[in-house]
């Protein structure tokens, strides 16, 4: 096998030997659905086996169960720039917005705005909906332009809420400069990370962001419908309620007190029993990060998308990019747009490169440093140039949309 050039120097190169990776596929989607890590089965093997099998009830103690989610989330923190003891693995990103939406609205009782931008995830948008119509407390959702959110920002916004990533184009958000500019104004920041946890550097504390949430099953590889994360700033967290208050939350859970009491910390914003089993494999998959610093992942990402772009635009005319052209204004995914972007992927998918589409042209490509080589890139990128030249996309099979994409 020849090495690319740029994979000579790769700090990362053996990292790729820990995902469990099948024979002949080059993976693009890591933004959607990370690659399993290799020790993954065996650590969950051991968690039904001997801690759910053997020790039975016995290991909410003996194994920590209880605990999990404050482990995870520490170790989720270390990548996010947030202090230790400021993240829980909780629940799903939906319903950790709505948690940290509810709980951002009642610190600014007297403003009514959220603003948000139509890049934003639409999990995001219809929650704050659904919100909006549940406290009957006459809140705007505002939805701008991704480029107009700095002029939106006035004393009527309660509630700044964004994904720092953009899910389709990959544009990247200046979260300190916005969330400077939102507390200038008096309003709360509220960043959901799902498309930058473990994908780019993020520093929470150093921006001054209130809340932020995100995903586990995507950079992070827990594996499908991983518990996501929620974050609060340490000086909000003792002013917080979460609008789901459970037992969880409580200060004394096991004194089954019948009124509730918030426990110190973002532990309150917990709800219910963790999910013991996914976050094992959520907690077991961090492993892979553990000697990673952020800046070699966002260095060789950049490196990855630079020779994407220029490979496909070199071989592909017909397609046009639909990210930013500036490294440093992406995450770590590339999109381009065409027409039949639909039956392009799937033929793609059909020769082993797998990325994705998001109506209504979007050809998705995530680039996942932990596993992906430059060669990986520049044969995806010929695959991809392959396709288009002899129309082996132009086939009824590969125009029929599958129920999820
Ligand atoms: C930015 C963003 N937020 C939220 C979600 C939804 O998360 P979940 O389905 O886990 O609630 C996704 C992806 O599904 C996403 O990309
Ligand atoms: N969560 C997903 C799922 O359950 C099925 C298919 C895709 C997903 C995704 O995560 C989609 C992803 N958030 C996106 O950026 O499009």
């Amino acid at each position: 096998m020849t090495l690319h050039p740029l994979d000579q120097n790769d700090v990362l190169a053996a990292k790729k030997a820990a995902f469990q990776i099948p024979e002949g596929v080059i993976y693009l989607d890591g933004n959607s659905l990370g690659v399993l890590p290799k020790h993954v089965p065996d650590r969950l093997q051991e968690v039904v086996t001997r801690e759910w099998g053997t020790s039975l009830i016995k290991s909410w103690n003996d194994h920590s169960w209880i605990d999990l989610p404050q482990r995870v989330g520490d170790r989720i923190g270390r990548l996010i720039g947030a202090d230790k003891g400021s993240v829980v693995a909780c629940d799903s990103t939906s319903v950790n917005v709505f948690k940290v939406l509810a709980a951002a609205l009642s610190l600014r009782p007297d403003r009514k705005v959220i603003l948000s931008d139509n890049g934003n995830f639409p999990t995001d948008l219809y929650v704050a909906q659904g919100l909006q119509a549940l406290l009957d407390k006459g809140h705007e959702l505002k939805i701008v332009a991704p480029e107009d959110v700095e002029a939106a920002l006035n004393e009527d916004v309660a509630v700044m809420m964004l994904t720092q990533v953009d899910y389709r184009s990959g544009r990247v958000h200046d979260m300190a400069g916005l969330t400077q500019l939102a507390h200038d104004k008096g309003a709360l920041a509220i960043w959901d990370l799902a498309h930058s946890a473990g994908a780019i550097p993020v520093n929470l504390s150093g921006a001054g962001a209130d809340f932020a949430v995100g995903c586990g099953y995507k950079y992070l590889n827990g594996g499908p419908g991983a518990p996501a994360f929620l974050y609060v700033a340490p000086h909000l967290q003792e002013e917080v309620a979460s609008p789901l208050a459970g037992w969880m939350g409580h200060e004394a859970p096991f004194a089954f007190d019948l009124d509730y009491r918030p426990v110190t910390g973002v532990s309150r914003m917990t709800v219910g029993t963790p999910a013991i089993l996914s976050l094992s494999s959520l907690h077991a998959a961090l492993d892979v990060f553990e000697d990673v610093d952020m800046n070699d992942i966002r260095q060789k990402s950049v490196s990855l998308s630079e020779v994407f772009i220029q490979e496909v635009e070199r071989q592909c005319p017909q397609l046009e990019l639909g990210s930013p052209r500036d490294p440093q204004a992406r995450g770590s995914q590339v999109s381009f747009r065409f027409d039949d972007g639909y039956a392009v992927v799937q033929a793609l998918i059909a020769e082993g490169v797998i990325g994705d589409f998001r109506a209504p042209d979007i050809m998705r490509f995530g680039f996942t440093p932990l596993y992906l080589s430059h060669k990986d890139v520049v044969d995806a990128a010929a695959i991809l140039a392959d396709i288009l030249a002899t129309r082996r996309w132009d086939k009824p099979e590969f125009k029929t949309r599958a129920k999820v994409t």
